[in-house]
């Protein structure tokens, strides 16, 4: 179906400016946001923009630019250049396709200058410590492309252009592609039409069906062989009764948690900080509270220990308190997939659209879902699952003192609950951070994380406690030094590459930064590609996957139960770097590609 009474056509080939220049490529459109009057076009070098109709043009009344016709853009590269005309070139990146010259007001050809670069970006001056550098490449290998930005002359001309043209990275729509307008969109063109998602993940309709049916059932199991003595995967335990799975009580007490977590999120403590932009341009706000919450919550448990509230409860009634957490989750699931069907385009997430109802409940549609300004996913994915697996822990070292009758936790468990204590409170400290991931920027709230909120973090985080109630083991004193030293590098690995990154995506001429190489794109951003980043696509992901190990170290070798933890994170990180990997493809198109081909290891260094 066509658009409405729109001058270009989703399909057509049109030439679009090329934001901040006179200079016009060939684009394709793709699709017309009537809400903000935007087309979304597509470079030849696959780079997505949204333009308004004055920066479109019909392909009649230009001429192509025989220099840039005659030269690929490879070969482009290929010129040699000397490190002053590198500078200036670094600031640039060049779109790859047919550059064409308007022809009506500017008769002659752009020169070269012109034709070759497109500036996104000035620069101040150049980075010398990137000449002679190990990452620098020859210029075959694009060198001239790495730049340092410097916002403080960045920004005005950015901000102009971003005025006068649409800048915002497509970085929401890689997997969904514009549903049909129907008429009812038609008439009413205030109401935008919903992205449908046509690469399913997870296997599609039937594997997510199954994930629904089979994490529940992995997390139960997983609890039930660890508390027997073997407990041993293989082991066949004796199936729970209706009254260890369930208990109203309990499942008041888990109703109540939630409660007190979310009237801990309101509290007015803490500074309120704005996230990512959204596809429409808004940011939402958020309020770095968490760490208030931590604390308030120690405080509550303390007093309410001290009037005789037994925390071994949650130890005696653990099936109990997971069955009720994952009930909360389906409602929660419910509740999140019947509100989404009244949300529009700009609230949804590009992944969770597909029409199919299992599919769409397993993936979330909306992506922040809000009620007044509380915010569901963000509540979720950092309070009620991450505080009560540091509440479950505590328990499991109190269960422990009283089961086998110690005054104070076994070596093995103080480890183990430091080291998940330290995870959780970085979380916290760097709370900020957190709105860039791809959980809260990109997947939609449904059943995945829902449940992965409320019931996977809580109840599969803390097995390596648990197992420790039942299951001692004695550590000597150089393997005690040898985890800690394994936790401390990956922790030193995770933190600084996520600071690193967040620091850089906030202000990416931070002083602290400067040594650091980087890798301009077609949409103004960088990549950073030297430091950590320079070792492997994703050193974040590595320092997790080191701090996994350490944790379940404490644990011996006996059995492969508490290294779930570890093989649980490598297939979702593997998972989640493909995603990452495919979506980064979409956003930066050729600067991807060079920045894998200079940093071609994803995760472990030399291996993968
Ligand atoms: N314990 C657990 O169960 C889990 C923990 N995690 C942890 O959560 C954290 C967040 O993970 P996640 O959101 O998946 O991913 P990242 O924080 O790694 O974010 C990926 C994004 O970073 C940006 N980016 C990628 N490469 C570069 C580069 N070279 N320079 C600058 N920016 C770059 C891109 O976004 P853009 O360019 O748009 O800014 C990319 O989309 C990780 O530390 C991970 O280990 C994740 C899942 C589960
Ligand atoms: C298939 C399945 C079980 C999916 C659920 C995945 C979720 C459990 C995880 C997805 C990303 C997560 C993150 C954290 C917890 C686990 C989930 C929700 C996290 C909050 C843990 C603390 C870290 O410091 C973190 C903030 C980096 C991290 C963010 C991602």
């Amino acid at each position: 179906m066509r658009m409405p009474s729109i001058k270009f056509q989703s399909g057509d080939t049109v030439m679009g400016r090329w934001p901040g220049s006179s200079l016009f490529y060939e684009v394709k459109v793709l699709s017309y946001d009537a809400k903000n009057q935007l087309y979304t076009v597509i470079y030849k070098d696959g780079t997505e923009l949204e333009l308004r109709e004055a920066d479109m043009k019909n392909p009649t009344g230009f001429k192509p630019s025989r220099r840039s016709r005659s030269r690929s853009p490879s070969r482009r590269r290929s010129r040699s250049r000397s490190p002053a005309r590198t500078t200036r070139r670094s600031s640039s990146r060049t779109v790859s396709g047919t550059f064409i010259a308007e022809t009506h007001n500017a008769r002659k050809e752009p020169k070269l200058e012109e034709v070759l670069e497109v500036r996104l970006v000035p620069v101040a001056k150049p980075i010398e410590n990137n000449i002679n550098n190990k990452h620098e490449k020859t210029e075959e290998n694009d060198t001239a492309n790495k730049v340092n930005e410097k916002p403080a002359e960045v920004e005005p001309e950015k901000k102009v252009v971003e005025s006068r043209y649409n800048l915002r990275r497509r970085k929401d729509d890689g997997d969904a592609k514009p549903a049909e307008q129907t008429e009812e969109a038609e008439q009413k063109p205030a109401v935008a039409r919903a992205p449908i998602t046509t690469e399913l993940e997870f296997g599609g309709r039937l594997g997510v069906f199954c994930m629904t049916l089979l994490l529940p059932v992995t997390v139960l199991g997983l609890m039930v062989v660890c508390s027997q003595e073997d407990a041993s995967l293989m082991s066949s335990p004796p199936l729970p009764g209706l009254d260890s799975l369930w208990d109203l009580q309990v499942f008041g007490m888990v109703v109540l948690w939630l409660i007190f977590q979310a009237l801990l999120y309101v509290l007015p403590v803490g500074k309120v900080v704005e996230g990512m932009p959204l596809k429409n341009g808004e940011r939402l706000k958020y309020r770095m509270n968490t760490l208030y919450a931590f604390v308030l919550t120690v405080a509550a448990l303390g007093a309410a220990a001290h009037h005789k509230m037994d925390l071994g409860y949650i130890h005696s009634h653990f099936l109990q308190l997971a069955v009720s957490s994952l009930l909360c989750s389906v409602l929660l699931s419910v509740y999140l997939y019947v509100r989404s069907r009244w949300a529009t385009q700009d609230m949804l997430a590009p992944g969770g659209n597909s029409g199919s109802v299992i599919y769409d409940f397993f993936m979330g549609s909306e992506l922040n879902p809000r009620i007044k300004g509380f915010d569901l996913k963000y509540f979720c994915e950092l309070r009620p699952g991450l505080i009560g697996w540091l509440v479950i822990n505590a328990a499991m070292a109190l269960a422990e003192m009283q089961l086998h009758h110690l005054d104070y936790p076994s070596p093995a468990m103080i480890l183990v609950n430091c080291f998940h204590l330290l995870y959780v409170l970085d979380a916290y400290w760097h709370e900020e951070g957190v709105l860039s991931y791809m959980d809260i920027t990109h997947d939609g709230f449904g059943f995945m994380l829902a449940f992965g909120d409320l019931m996977w973090v809580p109840f599969t985080f803390s097995l390596q406690a648990y197992y420790l109630v039942h299951h001692p083991i004695h550590l000597s004193l150089p393997w005690i030094v040898g985890i800690i030293t394994l936790n401390v590098i990956g922790f030193s690995i995770f933190r600084k590459a996520n600071s690193q990154k967040n620091a850089f995506r906030r202000n990416p001429s931070d002083p602290t930064l400067s040594h650091l190489k980087t890798i301009p794109t077609a949409t103004g951003k960088s990549l950073l590609v030297s430091g950590l980043w320079g070792l492997v696509r994703h050193p974040n992901y590595l320092g997790d996957l080191i701090m996994a190990l350490a944790w379940s170290l404490p644990c011996g070798f006996t059995h492969i139960l508490p290294y779930f933890y570890v093989i649980y994170l490598s297939i979702l990180l593997v998972h989640r770097e493909a995603r990452d990997e495919a979506q980064c493809r979409r956003k930066y198109g050729s600067a991807w590609d060079d920045y894998c081909r200079e940093v071609p290891y994803r995760i472990i260094p030399r291996v993968y």
